[in-house]
């Protein structure tokens, strides 16, 4: 897997396995990858607190210990030996790890959209359970932004380590507006023929060739004979690796002790496309089916399980049923008609006026995802684990 030039990228976890003390690799581990803004927190929240067999990460902060939901370690790639071993760390400071009848999880939503993050789970972790839970693409869009809006206005500093990567772009930092980072981010994909339209119609070959990090790769005859069709097939589509590996390059290489001119050369490509790179992605993190199958390419479909944001809003303890159900966790031991608790998740405000304002983009990214949820529907049809039926609304009146 991860046949791209940046396999080494996806591959660099591989070494940190031989290099951990063999105690300390959990028995089970489950992610919960995203989608950001779908209500990970509440679920987090309520697997911890519904099951004891469910154990998270535990730093100490001022002298208590605090459970931490996104340990991120799986976002960047940069990924240390003791940085590995401290993420290990966290998690046996909950339970033993060699104890089989826990499950650790980290549920930190950037994974679903890194891809970076796919390779290196599946390199560490290759029996990992894999949850990810899908909200209205758009919904999630604008619940993303007002949260960046609100940190902006509110002057709360972008998480530092973000910064740090270089992830967050000055585009997003100076852009208040909804349409106008939708905009941005549109046309940067479409000119990378990574918005995955219709319209855009490309070959593997010319997409390929566009994005500009591939030689020699083409398109099967078959492919192309689909593609002339106009007929919708998604292989015809780059994966979602070849068309944001900026995602995770972002940064990375500052991490790299190695002196070698190519990874020199690949951090100085690296910074520029970052440069460029409008990284919120309101707009491609609601790309789901692309992502999926990217996951897909490193899990078994019976690894992973997908749930709708929707329908665990409505009927919360049939949906975390499902998902202990998934994570095989003893029924005896569910607290089960619990009430749930009442800080599970979080929301943020969204004025009213600001949802009317923007109804123009709203209506236009509706439009926008009609085909890749299509997609994303035919492909859930065919996964043993989908736990969801649901369509998502097609306008912002459904
Ligand atoms: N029970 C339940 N079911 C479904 N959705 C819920 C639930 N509780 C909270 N929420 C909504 O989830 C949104 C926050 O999602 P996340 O926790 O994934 O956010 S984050 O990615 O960790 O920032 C956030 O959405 P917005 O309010 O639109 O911002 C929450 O309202």
């Amino acid at each position: 897997f991860c046949s791209t030039p940046y396999s080494s990228c996806c591959l660099s976890a591989r070494s940190l396995v031989s290099g951990a003390s063999p105690g300390a690799m959990p028995k089970n581990m489950a992610f919960i990858i995203g989608a950001q803004k779908s209500g990970t927190t509440f679920l987090f929240d309520e697997l911890i607190r519904r099951h004891p067999n469910i154990r998270a990460q535990q730093v100490e902060v001022d002298g208590k210990n605090r459970t931490i939901k996104e340990p991120q370690f799986f976002s960047f790639p940069a990924r240390r030996q003791e940085q590995f071993d401290e993420y290990l760390k966290h998690f046996s400071r909950s339970g033993d790890p060699q104890d089989e009848s826990l499950t650790f999880l980290d549920a930190s939503p950037n994974y679903m959209y890194y891809p970076s993050a796919a390779c290196g789970v599946a390199t560490v972790f290759p029996d990992a359970r894999i949850i990810a839970v899908l909200r209205d693409p758009v919904q999630r869009a604008f619940s993303q932004w007002n949260m960046e809006r609100i940190r902006r206005d509110d002057k709360i500093p972008v998480v530092q380590t973000e910064q740090q990567e270089g992830i967050v772009s000055d585009i997003d930092r100076t852009s208040r507006g909804f349409d106008d980072m939708v905009a941005r981010e549109l046309q940067y994909i479409r000119s990378k023929q990574c918005s995955f339209e219709a319209s855009a119609s490309p070959t593997l070959e010319s997409s390929r060739k566009n994005l500009g990090f591939f030689s020699g790769s083409s398109a099967t005859p078959e492919a192309k004979a689909k593609d002339s069709n106009q007929e919708l097939d998604s292989n015809v589509w780059p994966s979602w690796n070849d068309c944001f590996p900026c995602m995770f390059q972002c940064g990375i290489f500052n991490h790299s002790s190695s002196n070698d001119s190519s990874s020199q050369l690949q951090h100085i490509k690296t910074r520029e496309l970052c440069a460029r790179h409008p990284a919120a992605g309101l707009v491609r993190r609601g790309l789901y089916v692309h992502q999926l199958k990217w996951w897909l390419q490193h899990f078994k479909p019976e690894q992973l399980l997908v749930i709708s944001h929707k329908e665990m809003y409505e009927d919360p303890d049939i949906i975390i049923e499902k998902v202990m159900d998934f994570l095989k966790l003893d029924p005896q031991k569910r607290k089960r008609n619990k009430k749930v608790a009442e800080d599970s998740g979080w929301s943020l405000p969204k004025p009213k006026n600001l949802i009317k304002m923007y109804s123009r983009v709203l209506t236009e990214l509706y439009q926008y995802y009609q085909q890749p949820n299509k997609e994303l529907y035919r492909l859930l049809a065919t996964l043993p684990n989908n736990g969801w039926k649901n369509t998502f609304p097609e306008s912002s009146q459904d």
